[in-house]
């Protein structure tokens, strides 16, 4: 049980990407923070498990690319500070029709933002990406800055150097009740903490932990099928053999995005994923079967990475929180300035780990952040959002 010199000035709920280095931040700020995970670190039960995520600069949108600008030095200074490498250049293959807004749009960002770009014709399409089938009428773009981030590693080294500032984590310790007032009551069944100020980033549990604080977001949980395809000649799709990472925007197999990375993790195997899923409840999701995506990913496959056996050799699971838009949720609650929400990172949010970390301590420091959130706020959901009361 807290006592009064237990105050904190911040505690961030939920030890994911974005909670991990929100309190990493709020800690390089000197500020007095405690971080709370439901589950014993780690774990594989949220969004942020599992050991390579995409980087890159390749959006539709302006704004996700000016973020990246300086969440790319963020991962630097803290691939630096820590000693460890986090991040392997790869550079991510944009695929997509031509003319299609999605592919024509990323490509203009990239151009406009003078991200270090290569096109790639119909006619050298195999001299640069031998194994791999562009369609035709598709175009081919390459953000050559882009790559693989280290995820299991670079979590961990978010909450190591949070606790080597000083910070708190406390992992187990599930919040059951939010009391929101000028010092807000954080309750677990292990006591109760205080706090100037509250960040929440609790993934897939967004709704039930906001219950208690009397808002609801229009969130929809959904559960990804995580596959890896095993080479037909070891090594072929090998980072060393300059297989990218690559993103399909949309084509013969499906509206939604296909998107794949070097083989790394597993040895042999490339990991080739579809960008949607069924929804699911976070608690229960080992309960939803639904693997109608991995027909979709095999055709894929059998089509355009030939040389890849077209059954998936390992399946996991992850989560995505998926708002409307897809846009993120990086705002203050609407009724309590000192509750601060991170939510709905819609299946992009690792890569903007450490930019989204420094937002959300801004925001619970009562600053004006450094990028404009408008994107972002939870007004724009309008009729959406609702009290949970
Ligand atoms: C298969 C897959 C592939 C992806 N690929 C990419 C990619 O290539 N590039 C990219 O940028 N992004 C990618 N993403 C998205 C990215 O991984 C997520 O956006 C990000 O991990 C979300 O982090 P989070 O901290 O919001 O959630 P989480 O990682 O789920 O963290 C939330 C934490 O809160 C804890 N929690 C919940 N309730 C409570 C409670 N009551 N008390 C205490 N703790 C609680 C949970 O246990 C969890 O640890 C991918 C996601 C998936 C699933
Ligand atoms: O965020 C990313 O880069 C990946 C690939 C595209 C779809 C979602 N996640």
């Amino acid at each position: 049980m807290s006592t009064a010199q237990d105050l904190y000035d911040c505690i961030v709920i939920g030890a994911g990407v974005q909670g991990s280095f929100t309190a990493y931040s709020l800690a390089k700020r000197g500020k007095k923070t405690l971080l709370l995970e439901q589950f014993i670190l780690p774990h594989s039960r949220g969004s942020s498990h599992g050991q390579s995520r995409i980087i890159r600069k390749a959006y539709e949108e302006d704004f996700y690319v000016h973020m990246m600008d300086e969440c790319y030095r963020l991962w630097k200074e803290l691939e630096q500070e820590a000693g460890v490498s986090l991040y392997r250049q790869t550079g991510l293959l944009l695929m997509g029709p031509e003319n299609s807004a999605y592919f024509s749009q990323t490509r203009e960002t990239l151009l406009r933002s003078g991200t270090p770009t290569v096109s790639i014709s119909q006619e050298d399409f195999s001299s640069h990406i031998p194994h791999m089938l562009l369609a035709p009428g598709d175009g081919a773009i390459v953000d050559v800055t882009a790559g693989v981030l280290f995820a299991d590693r670079a979590l961990k080294t978010a909450q190591d150097q949070f606790k080597k500032l000083g910070g708190v984590l406390r992992d187990q310790e599930k919040v059951e009740d939010i009391t929101p007032g000028s010092v807000v009551t954080v309750t677990t069944a292990s006591g109760s903490y205080r706090a100037r100020s509250v960040v929440i980033t609790v993934g897939a549990w967004a709704n039930r932990v906001l219950a208690s604080t009397g808002l609801q977001l229009p969130l929809e949980v959904i559960k990804i099928n995580v596959c890896y395809w095993k080479e037909k000649t070891p090594g072929s799709y090998h980072v060393r053999n300059r297989f990218p990472c690559f993103l399909l925007t949309e084509g013969e197999e499906a509206q939604e995005h296909i998107y794949g990375l070097p083989s790394n993790e597993y040895p042999g195997l490339v990991k080739i994923c579809f960008h949607n899923g069924s929804p699911t409840d976070p608690d229960q999701r080992d309960r939803q079967t639904d693997r109608s995506d991995v027909d979709i990913l095999s055709r894929f496959v059998s089509r355009c990475v030939p040389g890849l056996e077209p059954e998936p050799a390992i399946v996991e699971s992850c989560m995505y929180t998926m708002t409307p838009d897809r846009h993120f949720v990086l705002d203050v609650h609407p009724q309590h300035r000192n509750i601060v929400i991170g939510a709905g990172f819609s299946g992009h949010g690792f890569k903007f780990g450490p930019i989204v970390g420094q937002l959300l301590c801004e925001l619970s420091l009562g600053e004006v952040p450094t990028f404009d959130l408008s994107p972002f706020r939870i007004r724009r959901f309008q009729g959406q959002s609702r009290s949970a009361l």
